[in-house]
């Protein structure tokens, strides 16, 4: 038997670094799915485009900086179902040069965040083991949850 059609949903995200090691993440704005928690940026991939071309566009429109295709280090991705029953797939890069200086260009709150404080910051399901993953690697130590 056939299993039923899963229709997935591709986002590419970045985790932006500064030379402290903290992390840029945004909060998704009012009247947007999974309003109020606080993501790393990046949005869907549109027909035709790379991750990396999707993410480039997505970090220029929301946040007015321009990193290049070669600065964004795959780290880690997202493999999550969403509650209108499509299934998540974002992968997460880490960039830490860009050209430019994050400024919210879609009324979304930003914050810095410490790695091993990213926990205080309310996010989506599929992010949580992202960042736990940031946490473990730019603190050095592997905390159990
Ligand atoms: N950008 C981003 N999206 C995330 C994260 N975690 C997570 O579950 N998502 C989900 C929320 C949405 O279902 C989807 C991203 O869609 P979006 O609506 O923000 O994408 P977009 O910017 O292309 O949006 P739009 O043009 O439709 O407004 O991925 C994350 O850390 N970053």
């Amino acid at each position: 038997m056939l299993a039923p059609r899963t229709d997935i949903l591709l986002v590419s995200a970045c985790a932006l670094l500064d030379t402290d090691g903290r992390v840029l993440i945004a909060k998704r704005p009012q009247g947007k799915a999974l309003a109020g928690l606080w993501e790393f940026p990046g949005g869907k991939v549109e027909a035709g485009e790379t991750p990396e071309a999707a993410l480039v566009r997505e970090l220029r429109e929301e946040l007015g900086i321009e990193p290049c295709e070669r600065c964004l280090q795959p780290f880690a991705f997202a493999s999550h179902p969403l509650e209108d029953g499509r299934h998540l797939l974002m992968p997460l890069y880490v960039c830490r040069k860009w050209d430019g200086f994050p400024d919210p260009r879609e009324g979304q709150d930003i914050a810095w965040v410490a790695a091993n404080e990213l926990s205080n910051y309310p996010m989506p399901e599929a992010d949580k083991p992202l960042a736990a993953e940031l946490r473990d690697r730019w603190t050095g130590t592997r905390v159990i949850d």
